[in-house]
This record gives structure tokens, C-alpha cells and sequence, in this order.
């Protein structure tokens, strides 16, 4: 194992029990997707709270391979873990949404697609924290360093956590973690992906790769095209990062 990164990891294992600790809290919960971010999560919590960690795999309408390969992170990291299937749920709520939407006017087929993608994130952040409130657990965020900035998440979905243990992490250091920490070979080869449509690839949506943005958030030069979708992607969802804002008087 590399020693800075050992360090790093034990490191960030402790800032973990810390804040459970500070919080007076029992454990730590986290979704895990089958993904590298939260297996490199998964790992984290297993090793601060060997007895008191949970992974939840929450399929909606998902790939049957999502949910094997959170299966194999979870048995691989030795991490408590239940499935919990909100698919028709999620059919339900979307349906009623547009039925009400199409009645005051037409919506286009991105807007749709977008609700309906982030309407699954919020309804995992809402099942985790159910399960953090009845555990006593923190809910620990799998955002990386690339995600924070760019703001590619759900904004009170995926965001919505109480803790961010890898946000300091370019997308190549969490690579070099999910090796260290013996995530499975099939998960450190999937192509990224939020997993909130068929064929959705992160980089693809972005159109930008997490190499690129590596560099650019390491002070490195980048092309223009790429540099203006980064700073575009940062400045639109500055919101996101902040909390809502309040009239001054
Ligand atoms: N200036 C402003 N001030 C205050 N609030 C503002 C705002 N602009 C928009 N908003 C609000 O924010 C909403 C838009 O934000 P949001 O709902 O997050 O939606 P949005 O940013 O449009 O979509 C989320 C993006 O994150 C990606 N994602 C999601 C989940 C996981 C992953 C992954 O990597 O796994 C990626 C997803 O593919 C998509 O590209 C608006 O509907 C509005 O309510
Ligand atoms: N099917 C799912 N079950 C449980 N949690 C999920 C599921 N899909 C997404 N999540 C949660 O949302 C987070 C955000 O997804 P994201 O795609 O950024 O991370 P990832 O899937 O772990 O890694 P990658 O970026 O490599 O796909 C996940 O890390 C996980 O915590
Ligand atoms: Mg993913």
C-alpha cells in the first residue's frame, strides 16, 4: 500500500469517527450504487464502524447490474447492507407529477427527463435518511472533489448528506483508494455514471472527462472549450453549495 496514501486513508477513517462522535451519533449509513465513489465510501464507514455501518442499495427501475455490483462492494468491503426497491414508487410519484404538470401546459422532454432522473435521487436521499434517523447514523455523502465543484449532483438528492468524506478527492485519487481499500476489480472499471437513465454516462453529460477536470482543479492548463464548460458547470450551480438565501432585513 502506497504510505502517503495510507495516510491519507487512516486519516480520513479517524475525521470520520470525529464527526460521529461530535455529533453524538451511534454509525454511519451510506447508498451504495455499484460505483466507485461509494464503494470507496462503503470502505470508509466499514473501517470507522466496523459494528455499526449500513450500506443501502436502493434499485429504481435500475440494471439488474447496478444492483450486483453494489451487492459485491458491500460483501466485499464485509459492510452490513439491505436492498430496498422504491421502483414503483417512484412510477407513482412521477406519474401523478405529470399528469398534474400536462394540465397546465406542456413540458418538454428534457425537463421531464430531469425531473424524473432527480426525483430518484431525492428518493434514496429521503430512505436514507429514514433509516439514519431510526439508526441513529450520520449520512455520509459520496461527492468527490470534480463533483463538488462542477455541482454535477442532485441538489438535496445524492447532495443532501451530512458528511463528505472524499470531496477533497480528485476522481484519479479515488481510483487509487478503491484499489487500496480492495474494491472489486468490476467496479474500478465501470464508466462512471448518476445511473439515472438508460446509457448515462457522466462524461458524456458533462462533456467533459474527469481527467480533464483533474487537471484543471490541479492548477494544470486544459484546453479553452473544456476550461468554459467547467467554469460554466461551477458558477450555474453555485447554488447548490450555499444555503438558500435569505432577505437581509
Ligand atoms: N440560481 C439559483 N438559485 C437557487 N436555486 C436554484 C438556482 N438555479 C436553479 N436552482 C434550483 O436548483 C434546481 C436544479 O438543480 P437540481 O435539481 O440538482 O438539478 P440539475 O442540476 O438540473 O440536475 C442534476 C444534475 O446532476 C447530475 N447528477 C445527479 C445525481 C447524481 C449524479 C452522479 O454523478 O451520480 C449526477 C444529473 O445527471 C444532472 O445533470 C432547479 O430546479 C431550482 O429549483
Ligand atoms: N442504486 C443506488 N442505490 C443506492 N445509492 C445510490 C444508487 N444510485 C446512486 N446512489 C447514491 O448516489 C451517489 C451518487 O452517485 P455517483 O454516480 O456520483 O457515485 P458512484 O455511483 O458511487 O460512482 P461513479 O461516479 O463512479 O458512478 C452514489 O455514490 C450513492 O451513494
Ligand atoms: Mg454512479
Amino acid at each position: 500500500m502506497n504510505v502517503f496514501d495510507d495516510t491519507r486513508i487512516a486519516k480520513s477513517i479517524e475525521w470520520l469517527k470525529d464527526q460521529v462522535n461530535d455529533a453524538g451519533a451511534k454509525g454511519l449509513v451510506v447508498g451504495i450504487s455499484g460505483g466507485i465513489d461509494s464503494a470507496v465510501v462503503a470502505n470508509l464507514i466499514k473501517r470507522a464502524y466496523p459494528d455499526n455501518s449500513m450500506g443501502l442499495i436502493l434499485p429504481i427501475s435500475s440494471q439488474q447490474k447496478d444492483v450486483i455490483d453494489g451487492i459485491a462492494v458491500a460483501e466485499a468491503a464485509s459492510l452490513q447492507y439491505q436492498i430496498i426497491d422504491f421502483s414503483e414508487i417512484h412510477r407513482t410519484m412521477i406519474n401523478k407529477v405529470t399528469d398534474v404538470l400536462q394540465k397546465t401546459g406542456p413540458v418538454t422532454e428534457h425537463y421531464q427527463k430531469i425531473s424524473d432522473a432527480n426525483l430518484r435521487a431525492r428518493l434514496r436521499m429521503s430512505t436514507i435518511y429514514a433509516v439514519a434517523n431510526a439508526m441513529n447514523y450520520l449520512v455520509v455523502g459520496t461527492d468527490n472533489a470534480a463533483e463538488v465543484y462542477t455541482g454535477y449532483f442532485t441538489k438535496y438528492g445524492d447532495g443532501g448528506v451530512d458528511l463528505l468524506p472524499i470531496a477533497g478527492l480528485l476522481k484519479s485519487e479515488v481510483y487509487r483508494w478503491a484499489e487500496e481499500l480492495g474494491v472489486p476489480k468490476q467496479i474500478i472499471e465501470r464508466a462512471p455514471s448518476a445511473g439515472l437513465w438508460e446509457g448515462q454516462t457522466d462524461e458524456d453529460e458533462m462533456g467533459v472527462t474527469y481527467e480533464i477536470i483533474d487537471q484543471f482543479l490541479e492548477g494544470k492548463m486544459i484546453p479553452e472549450k473544456e476550461k468554459m464548460i467547467i467554469q460554466s458547470m461551477h458558477e450555474k450551480t453555485r447554488h447548490k453549495r450555499q444555503m438558500p438565501p435569505m432577505p437581509e432585513w
